[in-house]
């Protein structure tokens, strides 16, 4: 079996002995995956990347990066890890190039080495007409994407991000999840998104957990998450006005039914067009990730 890159087992955490922040979390992520963790403000997303990153220690259960704990090699992950939170300091009086040499020197590359290495993030996060502004001067974009280039100054093989496109305008965003996507896909970094954009989510995922006041609701692909929860696929179709065809309800200008999978529709076509319906269109609607993230958390709502 492969080695999962991140593993938790059982993780729990309580600030204050009394309000579990995360309870039982079990989940394992494998090596080069963009696993989306979702959920609202104070879900626990937060809490589990500080137990990941040796920052907290769990009240309970066990949690390690490439089989290594985080509270007890705390220096050995580091090394591995990257973590872009919007907590990350730098410094505001050195330039954008000065912080991320500093940074690069900080995790042991010499002088030509971190020039080279700060350089080569500049020009891939479109910061290096900016390069030697101070960081004082950046906008909050611009900011968010120096600190992705510090989060990965030393090739780290996990990437935590935690919003990273939250403040960013449509372009720059672009910028940073074209950067996300080529890392995951091209040099196996394993990515760790905390995010409630599920949009975003949905383009750059591959796998995802969802989390609500510390409790994982549900975990896996896109697909695994439909079936589990029992999101059907829509077939719809646009036919000549007037005409009614049986089983088929009406939604605006279309007809539409639920399906297993799109298997069905070729069947659908036919009988449609067998029975002499004038058939102008047909589509498949699967469901997003934000229709199945709202199924989980409002079926949780009324289990209560
Ligand atoms: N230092 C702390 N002391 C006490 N409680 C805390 C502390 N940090 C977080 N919590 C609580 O733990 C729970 C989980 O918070 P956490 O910050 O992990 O959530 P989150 O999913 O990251 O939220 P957000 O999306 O707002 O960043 C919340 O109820 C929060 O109030």
């Amino acid at each position: 079996m492969l080695l999962a890159a991140i593993h938790m087992e059982n993780l729990t955490k309580s600030y204050d002995g009394k309000i579990i922040a995360l309870n039982r979390l079990n989940l394992d992520i494998p090596q080069g995956g963009i696993f989306g963790f979702l959920g609202p403000n104070g879900a626990g997303k937060t809490t589990t990347v500080k137990l990941l990153t040796g920052l907290l220690k769990p009240t309970e259960g066990v949690c390690t990066v490439f089989d290594m704990s985080p509270q007890e090699k705390p220096c050995d992950v580091h090394r591995i890890c990257g973590v872009m939170t919007e907590t990350a300091r730098m410094y505001g009086q050195m330039t954008g190039r000065q912080n991320l040499q500093f940074f690069a020197q900080t995790a042991g590359m010499d002088g030509p080495e971190s020039d080279q290495r700060a350089d080569e993030l500049l020009k891939s996060l479109d910061l290096w007409d900016a390069r030697d502004r101070k960081l004082s001067e950046y906008s909050t974009g611009m900011t968010q994407r120096l600190s992705l280039a510090r989060s990965l100054v030393h090739r780290p093989g996990v990437l935590f991000l935690d919003e990273p496109t939250s403040g960013l305008d449509p372009e720059s965003a672009q910028t940073v999840n074209a950067m996300i996507l080529s890392l995951a896909r091209n040099t196996g970094v394993t990515v760790f998104l905390c995010t409630h954009q599920l949009r975003y989510a949905q383009d750059l995922c591959d796998g995802y957990g969802i989390l609500e006041k510390g409790n994982l609701l549900a975990a896996g692909d896109l697909p695994t998450l439909c079936k589990n929860i029992g999101c059907r696929i829509r077939a719809e179709f646009r036919l000549a006005p007037g005409q009614s065809p049986e089983g088929l309800q009406k939604a605006g200008e279309w007809w539409r039914t639920e399906v297993r999978d799109e298997d069905e529709m070729p069947g659908l076509v036919r009988k449609l067009i067998d029975s002499g319906h004038d058939l102008y269109e047909a589509r498949l609607v699967k469901p997003t990730l934000e229709d199945v993230y709202f199924e989980y958390t409002e079926r949780r709502e009324v289990s209560k």
